[in-house]
């Protein structure tokens, strides 16, 4: 089926993501295995919980995760994108994150948030 977001994904980045089976709600786990790293923590697989529409319903359904990067650093990201699926069948995830990170105080909150942008297509 289309767009049903199990499966191994790959970014430009060469980032991969695999995603488990997608359950009866829409809702997904999976790891993130990044391939950058602005730290010099070495590069682990991060887990990630999210949950699209159905697929069977919507041809090219939205979806949202978050990924804890929790051994690598105490960021978060969260990721919103769609499914499109091309006229040879060929899908992509076009998607849009903001990347928190773990700052010190309240008052460092203004520098704490980037916003960006990925594309996936399966490995
Ligand atoms: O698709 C891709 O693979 C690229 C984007 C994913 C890379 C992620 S962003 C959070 C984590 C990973 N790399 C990194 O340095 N992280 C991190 O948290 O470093 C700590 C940090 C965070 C923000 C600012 C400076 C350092």
């Amino acid at each position: 089926r289309k767009c049903d977001l199990s499966g191994l994904w790959r970014n430009e980045l060469r980032s991969l993501m695999e995603i488990h089976e997608v359950n009866d709600a829409g809702e997904f786990s999976g790891d993130y295995l990044t391939a950058v790293t602005a730290t010099s923590n070495c590069i682990r697989r991060s887990p990630l919980k999210g949950a699209q529409h159905d697929a069977k319903q919507r041809g090219q359904p939205t979806f949202g995760f978050t990924v804890n990067w929790e051994k690598f650093s105490n960021s978060t990201t969260v990721f919103v994108g769609q499914c499109f699926v091309d006229d040879k069948g060929k899908e992509t995830l076009k998607t849009m994150w903001l990347l928190r990170e773990e700052v010190g105080s309240p008052g460092d909150g203004w520098r704490a948030t980037r916003v960006g942008t990925n594309v996936f297509t399966r490995k």
